[in-house]
Order: structure tokens, then sequence, then C-alpha cells
């Protein structure tokens, strides 16, 4: 099984909005037969290791780490596939997280007479998941947010200066971060300013996530590099009575109401055009309505050994003013990176 979920790891950023899955098919201790699930709409891990087990496949023991589908997607159910194989056992890390099909998988394989055990590195399998469990749960993308700071916490000086706070390693890995995420949100005032491209730029290349823009009134010019440069699609969110613009045919305007639940309707009409983990990459204003909305889980902090004294912070907030109403999050990665660091947090589920 941990070899199944390695093998599904690979796969991160490639597969929404489907889950990472991996499949190892063993034989008389012999592993017989692996795959992962490498794209949506393509073959699910439990068949390319059924395919490469081939007749081996008769009396093996299949370990997956998603309990296999039941239901006819865009692709026939794995169930009756390993059915049709004569797999013996069936060894499960997680069951389906969508309620509709929870279990259904299992029942399948148990009538057909075949031997299933759930729960093995249930753990392991769902951390790998959580931004597709998360998703499916709350029908939203799971949201990580960015930011380099100074010593001090600042974004940028108070005149707007921020070139660069943090080191070359730093930004190549916020590249990284990008490549895995379907989509980058930025804020209109952090396109006014700092014209970004939003596109992955590694040695190697990337994936360039979908571009979203929020920007209630309108105000992104058309011959800025997100809507001048069809590198990736760009996502205007502005509200209905946003003053009409011609972009490029990559960019769509969605308009929305004008409520206090701007944010959370952006994210549920994310979630339904298939993009399951989102990364919001700033500025200050909008990182502080994401987290003070609570609508962030993770938070990826780029900190360089540099104090400015002046300037916006990643959080500001008039309504804690005790300290006891800080947000708590539980810190679960520090790794240096050239002169800086990069701290992981995650927020404790409400
Ligand atoms: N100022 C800094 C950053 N700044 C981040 C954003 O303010 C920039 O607009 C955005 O990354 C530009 O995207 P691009 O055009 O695609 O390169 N981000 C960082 O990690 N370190 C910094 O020192
Ligand atoms: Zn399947």
């Amino acid at each position: 099984m941990n070899f199944a979920i390695q093998l599904a790891s690979e796969a991160k950023g490639q597969t929404s909005p489907n889950p990472l899955v991996g499949a190892v098919c063993v034989n008389n201790h012999r592993i017989v037969g692996m795959g992962a699930h490498l794209e949506a709409g393509k073959p699910h891990a439990e068949v390319h290791a059924l395919a490469m087990a081939g007749e081996n496949a008769r009396g093996s023991d299949l370990y997956v780490t998603l309990e296999p589908c039941s239901h006819y997607g865009k692709t026939p159910p794995c169930a009756l596939k390993i059915i049709d194989s004569g797999v013996a056992r069936v060894f499960i890390a997680t069951l389906d997280p969508n309620p509709l099909v929870s279990g259904r998988g299992v029942k399948l394989l148990e009538e057909a007479g075949i031997e299933v055990i759930t729960g093995l590195l249930k753990q392991e399998a769902a951390q790998m998941n959580q931004a597709f469990f998360h998703s499916i749960t709350h029908q939203m993308p799971y949201v990580t947010l960015k930011s380099a700071v100074t010593l001090d916490g600042r974004m940028a000086t108070e005149a707007g200066s921020s070139k660069w706070i943090t080191s070359e390693e730093a930004r190549e890995d916020v590249h990284r971060l990008r490549h895995i995420h379907d989509a980058i949100l930025v804020g209109v005032n952090t396109v006014l300013h700092d014209q970004p491209f939003l596109t992955t730029r590694l040695p190697h290349g990337g994936k360039n996530p979908i571009r979203v823009i929020l920007d209630r009134h309108l105000r992104t010019p058309a011959d800025t590099p997100v809507t001048a440069d069809p590198a990736a699609g760009t996502l205007i969110y502005c509200q209905e009575d946003a003053p009409d613009v011609q972009y490029r045919k990559h960019v769509e305007v969605i308009r929305l109401p004008d409520s206090v639940s701007f944010l959370q309707e952006v994210l549920r009409d994310l979630y339904t055009r298939g993009i399951m983990t989102l990364l919001v990459e700033g500025g200050p204003a909008v990182h502080s309505s994401f987290i003070e909305q609570g609508l962030v889980q993770e938070l990826y902090l780029y900190q360089a050994p540099k104090l400015i004294g002046n300037g916006p912070s990643v959080f500001t907030s008039n309504r804690r003013a005790d300290m006891a109403d800080s947000l708590k999050l539980e810190i679960t990665d520090v790794d240096q990176l050239g002169s800086d660091i990069r701290i992981r947090a995650i927020f404790k589920e409400a």
C-alpha cells in the first residue's frame, strides 16, 4: 500500500478534478502489476495495474489507495473490472468521500465473493488526497495562500516596493506550487501594481494554472500580461454592475451579485469549473479577506532575513483586540531555501 500511495503521489497536480489513486497487484508475493491515475478521463489506477498483471491477476491481492469506483463515469467501473480479472482479495486505504457512492464499490466486490480489507494506511492515503476530499465535501476548491514576507512580516513597503523580498531559490519554489495547482488567484491591485504573468516558469517547464482575478469593478486592463498573454486561461470575477470591457478570447468575465459572500460565490463557481486546488498569491487585502472569512486551508509563508519596518503584513484584522482571538494554525513544515525559510501551516478544520 505504501508503494501504491507513492505511485499515486507522483501524479500530484495532474489529475484534477479527480483524486490521486495508486494500485499495486501482488500474486504469490511478487508484484505483477502497478498503476496510477494520471489524468481525468484517462484509465484509473486499477485498470493500469490489472492490464499489466494480465492472467497473473487471477487469485491475486490488489492494493488500492481509494475505494474502486462502482459507477459509469468517463470510464467503466473498476469494481466490475476487478471482479472479471479474478482478483482474490482487495486492500483499500480510504473509502470514496462522495456520500453518493461511498461503500458501493466495497459492496459490489464482496457480493462477488472477493475478500475486502479497508483502512490500510488510511491516514497517509487521506493526507495525499486532502485537497480532493475537502473540495468534494465543501463543493469549493482547497485553498492554499502563499505570501513572501520580511522577518517583520511585511509583504511590501508602505510605498509598494516588493522586488524582491525572497531569493531566487524561494521564488523558484513558488513556481513549483503554481505547477501543482489548478488555478492561481490575485486581486486587481496586484495586477495593476505588479503586472504579473502568473505563469509557471521552472527550468524544466511546468503546467500553467488558470489565472483568476478578483476585480469587482473590472479595472483589469486588456493589455496587461494576464489578459494580453494567452499562456493560460484567465477568469475575471466582477460585480454585475461593472462596466463592459473587451478582452481577448482566453479571458472570461464572470459577473456575480455584489454580496458579502462574493468570495464564497467565486470559490463555488471555480469548483463547478473543475478547479479543485487554488493558490492565492495576494495581495494583502485579498489575503486578509480570505483568512478573515475562513476560506483558507493551508498557508505557505516564505520569510526572508530582512527587516523593513513598514508596509502591509499578510493578515490585517480590526476584529481581534485580544490575543485569545488569534487564529490558531498548526505548523507542519519548516524548510530552508537558500537564505530564506518556508513555513507551511494548516488551519485547523473549524
Ligand atoms: N515580491 C515577491 C513576490 N511577489 C509576489 C507577487 O506580488 C507578484 O506580483 C507575482 O509573484 C509576480 O508573478 P510573475 O509575474 O508570474 O512572476 N513573491 C515572492 O515569492 N517573493 C517576492 O519577493
Ligand atoms: Zn475506477
